[in-house]
């Protein structure tokens, strides 16, 4: 049995990542942290904490879908007390991105910004396509909920890396995430992401590829949060046999 403990349990993915491990049969929580309460019965056994270092002491594995502070504060818990994470909050900076990096040296990591397995193979493709078709114009769009705090979300602008990868260009110079005014004609080398938000839509990302006379667009939609809840745990039962080291989703799906 894996006990897993949940950073960030009354969050959205969080409530979720609780009903799916304990409704797996080979998984217990046996944590839960949160800063200030859960509105829900933690299950029976679980340790309830707003504490990372009991916490990371009451399980096996972890799984943190909270926002980047929490996951900065995570990681250093967890560097004098090294556990399995799987980590997949987004909007993450530089220094917690090194943070994040220096921490997998002495544990294994999987960060990845979406845990669904078609945004894990789209990535393959945007940057296939980008490639391929060098001379065609790269505008992503994503669509979320209202209440998303960040922007672009943390999965646009990975594929956003996949298309720049595929041009062989820098994304940083590359990017473009507001147009409004005269903002003169779109040049070649921009690749433009673009963020919708309203009601409860759970994700949805366009990478569309256009050029005179054609255009194609490569859509991915996620209908279900559980996408995202379910992939962790999988990732999560995947991670604990690997050795320190930072993975992607697409190494726990071997894609
Ligand atoms: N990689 C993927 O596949 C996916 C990633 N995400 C990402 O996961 C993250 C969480 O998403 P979601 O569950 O929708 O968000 P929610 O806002 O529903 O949940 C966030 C959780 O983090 C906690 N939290 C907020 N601020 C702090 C803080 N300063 N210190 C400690 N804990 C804090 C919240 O606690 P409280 O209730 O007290 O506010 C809550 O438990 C986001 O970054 C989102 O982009 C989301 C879906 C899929
Ligand atoms: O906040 C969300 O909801 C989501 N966030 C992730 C992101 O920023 O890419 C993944 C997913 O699209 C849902």
């Amino acid at each position: 049995m894996l006990n897993v403990g949940v950073y960030g349990a009354n969050g959205r993915v969080g409530q979720l990542l609780v009903k799916n491990l304990t409704e797996d049969p080979d998984t217990t929580v046996a944590a839960l942290c949160e800063r200030d309460r859960i509105d829900y019965h933690a299950p029976e056994g679980s340790v309830v904490t707003n504490d990372a270092k009991i916490f990371l002491d009451s399980c096996d594995a972890a799984i943190d879908f909270t926002v980047p502070e929490a996951t900065e504060a995570l990681l250093r818990a967890a560097m004098d007390r090294p556990k399995p994470l799987v980590i997949g909050t987004t909007g993450l900076n530089d220094a917690q991105r090194a943070l994040l990096e220096e921490a997998s040296e002495i544990m294994p990591i999987l960060y990845a910004t979406n845990m669904s397995a078609g945004i894990a193979l789209l990535k393959k493709l945007v940057q296939m396509t980008a490639e391929k078709l060098g001379d065609f114009d790269i505008e992503i769009v994503e669509q979320h909920h209202r209440y998303k705090k960040d922007a672009p979300s943390g999965t646009a602008l990975t594929l956003a890396e996949f298309a720049a990868k595929g041009r062989g260009v820098d994304l940083d110079k590359a990017r473009v995430s507001c147009r409004d005014g005269m903002t003169g004609e779109r040049s070649k080398e921009e690749i433009g992401v673009m963020a919708i938000r309203g009601g409860d839509v759970v994700g949805r990302h366009t990478v569309g590829f256009y050029n005179d006379g054609e255009f194609i667009e490569l859509n991915h939609t996620a209908t279900s949060r559980e996408t995202f809840s379910k992939g962790a745990v999988r990732a999560c039962k995947w991670l604990v046999n690997q050795p320190a080291g930072l993975y992607d989703i697409s190494d726990c799906l071997g894609l």
